[in-house]
């Protein structure tokens, strides 16, 4: 017999954490989401961002995932999502647990995820931005603009190819995201080498052939630079807002900076800065270093007057690890959850359902 919900939170009646708090009699857990897969099952629990005043300790999350993990043994993986009571009210309103989300389209929010120069996780932030926004129960998609150097699939390690559906295609979900890319369409890793116009029927293709589930937040992974193709991306999300990407060091900013007034000056709306690849903490003492300087947000937040919205630090991957996913856990985690929250906190203007028609 499948595992459900409701025995999960039966059995978590059980639990108590170190210093005797129990969660579930606090009304901590939101909710219990139970999905199986062929090498087990996964269990996503969301909880109370703040407990006793305080945000939830990263070993009450831990404390937790290893109690659920002992309880069931069918269970392989456990996820402990926080999430803050207005965010799961927000959850609960556009998709009530084992209905489908509805069906009539709303606006959608687009995030252009930009920088100057490639290479400094531009894509990165787009997939672990889009999946914090999907953590907070919003249904996301992510593009991947980046015609010719596509880097989200691999990132997110989807191998499956794209399905279709009466001409459609129906984008491939990780995580909560659906996720469309130039990848899902070219030979095993070749190149794409088209000119201009071939481009722009490409990228609007892959908006308006794509069969996506009303995303309320579109996640769009840009070109780096300020050349041609950047600009004409630009040009077919309008109403885009955008988060800049930079490293710490300063070369790498004035590029970014340089990038930031091309979206401005094409009334892009500018969010904010983020810096990747900020800062890196030894394991064992939390010693933190800088092997690419300091300062490169304050310097594109300063001259651009936008905000600096996070810092990145370095993540290390495991040894099998070429997802650009944040590993479970990781400190970085929370880092980007701040983020999406801002995202979501922000006035953002919705396009109205997905489409490129401005
Ligand atoms: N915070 C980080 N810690 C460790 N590695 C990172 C971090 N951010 C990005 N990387 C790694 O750096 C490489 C480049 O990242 P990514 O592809 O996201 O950059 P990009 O700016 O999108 O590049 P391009 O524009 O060339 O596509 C990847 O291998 C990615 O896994």
């Amino acid at each position: 017999m499948a595992l459900t919900p409701k025995e999960i939170l039966q059995g978590l009646a059980g639990f108590k954490t170190d210093d005797g708090l129990q969660p579930l009699k606090l009304g901590y857990i939101q909710d219990v989401a139970v999905e199986p897969h062929a090498d087990g099952t996964r269990v996503n629990l969301h909880v109370d961002d703040v407990w006793q005043g305080k945000a939830v300790a990263e070993s009450h999350r831990t404390a937790l995932g290893a109690f659920i993990k002992s309880q069931y043994p069918d269970v392989t993986d456990v996820r402990i999502i926080p999430r803050s009571k207005e965010q799961a009210e927000h959850a609960r309103k556009i998709a009530k647990p084992g209905q489908a989300p509805p069906r009539t389209p709303v606006g959608v929010k687009m995030i252009a995820v930009i920088s100057g120069k490639g290479g400094v996780g531009k894509s990165t932030v787009s997939i672990n931005l889009a999946r914090a926004l999907a953590q907070l129960g919003f249904r996301t998609g992510i593009l991947d603009c980046d015609i010719y150097g596509f880097s989200v699939p691999d990132l997110l390690q989807l191998t499956e190819p794209v399905k279709s559906q009466e001409r459609r295609f129906v984008p491939p979900r990780v995580q909560g995201i659906d996720v469309m890319s130039m990848k899902f369409f070219v030979g095993h890793n070749a190149p794409v080498m088209w000119r201009g116009p071939m481009l722009g029927k490409a990228i609007r293709q892959m908006m308006e052939d794509t069969v996506w589930n009303n995303p309320e937040y579109l996640i769009l992974d840009l070109p780096p630079g300020t050349g041609d193709i950047a600009m004409d991306i630009h040009q077919y999300f309008p109403k885009a807002a955008a988060v800049l990407v930079t490293t710490p060091d300063h070369n790498a900013a004035r590029v970014a900076e340089r990038a930031g007034q091309m979206a401005r000056s094409m009334d892009r709306r500018l969010l904010g800065v983020v810096e990747n690849m900020s800062f890196m903490n030894c394991p064992e003492c939390g010693y933190a270093w800088y092997p690419l300087g300091q300062g490169g947000a304050e310097l594109v937040g300063k001259n651009l007057a936008i905000p600096v919205l996070a810092k990145i630090p370095w993540v290390i991957q495991g040894d099998s690890g070429v997802s650009g996913l944040v590993p479970e856990g990781n400190p970085a985690e929370t880092i980007y959850r701040k983020l999406a929250q801002t995202v979501v906190e922000t006035d953002l203007v919705p396009t109205g359902p997905v489409s490129l028609q401005p």
